[in-house]
């Protein structure tokens, strides 16, 4: 039985380490066309909206995906849920003040999910807002209550984080795809699920191992022209392609698929569609896409 509400409300933020924070600035800025301001201890704050920061980088290491920072709406809902997460079996750390501070929340718990994933939880954005206004003029993104994007994490304990994400936090189900990657190869599980803002997935959790920690992000824009603005900035740019443009099948969101300098894809959208939780009903996707969308440039 899922919950009849998810608790979550949306991924408000994604953390990923560099060991060079310097890239990210530059791909950020001419790129993705984000702001980008200093954060604590030598990071990198990637902003898209009004807020302080929706991808923040620290100084690492290694270059990878290092968590999924997810927002519900109120102290009450933050005790729930970290309530819920413990009753689970899964242990939920608190957040240092200065943790909190470089996240720019009231509260942040700590914890990782059956599969190894790391997340943080907050409530009470608490960093200012300031108006976006992008280093290439025309980009804007489709943030808001729907928060930052989406994050596909590797599950391999997949059984067990479907159930800790669908029964203990509540995600919806908006669509099960059953990929089969060649004739005889085994089905990879794609599930997608929606929080309670509705974007059509704020998380799937892939049946896939992913070397980086995520199998990628996706940041959507508000003009369909700036994905293809942005494809030509990653050619300029040098990033590595993923995917050529296409359309999917599921949220109908045209996009492409780049390497980002932590290790991890990014999908650079336009045009997903929203779910009402709770009565939207899960589909059955048979395809990746509609059309395009071509991942043998990247995962060959
Ligand atoms: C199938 C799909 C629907 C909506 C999305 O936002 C979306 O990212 C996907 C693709 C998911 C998936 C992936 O990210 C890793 C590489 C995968 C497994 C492929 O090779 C095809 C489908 C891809
Ligand atoms: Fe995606």
């Amino acid at each position: 039985m899922s919950s009849p509400k998810p608790l979550i409300q949306a991924l408000a933020y994604v953390v990923a380490e560099s060991t060079d924070v310097s890239r990210w600035r530059q791909y950020g800025e001419q790129v993705l066309g984000a702001m980008t301001s200093p954060a604590p201890e030598g990071g990198l704050y990637l902003k898209l909206d009004e807020r302080r920061f929706r991808l923040a980088v620290v100084a690492g290491s290694e270059d990878r995906y290092q968590a999924s920072g997810w927002e519900v709406a109120n102290a009450a809902d933050f005790a729930a849920a970290v309530a819920a997460i413990e009753k689970a079996g899964v242990k939920v750390e608190p957040a240092s003040a200065a943790l909190k501070a470089a996240r720019c929340v009231t509260d942040l718990a700590l914890f990782t999910d059956p599969s190894g994933n790391r997340h943080e939880l907050g409530y009470g954005y608490a960093g200012g807002e300031s108006p976006f206004v992008s280093p290439l003029g025309s980009t804007h993104f489709k943030t808001g209550a729907q928060g930052m994007g989406h994050t596909v994490l590797p599950s391999l304990n997949f059984d067990a984080s479907l159930k800790f994400f669908t029964e203990v936090l509540g995600f919806g189900i908006s669509d099960i795809f059953n990929f089969q990657p060649g004739p005889d190869a085994p089905l990879i599980r794609i599930y997608f699920l929606h929080a309670a803002s509705g974007r059509h997935h704020s998380l799937a959790l892939a049946e896939m191992p992913s070397p980086s920690g995520c199998v990628h992000i996706m940041l959507e824009v508000t003009e369909k022209d700036e994905v293809d603005r942005g494809e030509l900035r990653r050619e300029k740019h040098g990033a590595k392609l993923m995917a050529t443009l296409g359309q999917h099948e599921n949220d109908k969101m045209t996009s492409f698929y780049m390497l980002t300098p932590s290790n991890f894809a990014l999908e650079y959208g336009w045009g997903g569609i929203s779910v009402e939780p709770g009565v939207w009903e899960t589909t059955h996707t048979k395809q990746v896409s509609i059309w395009g969308h071509d991942f043998s440039v990247g995962f060959r």
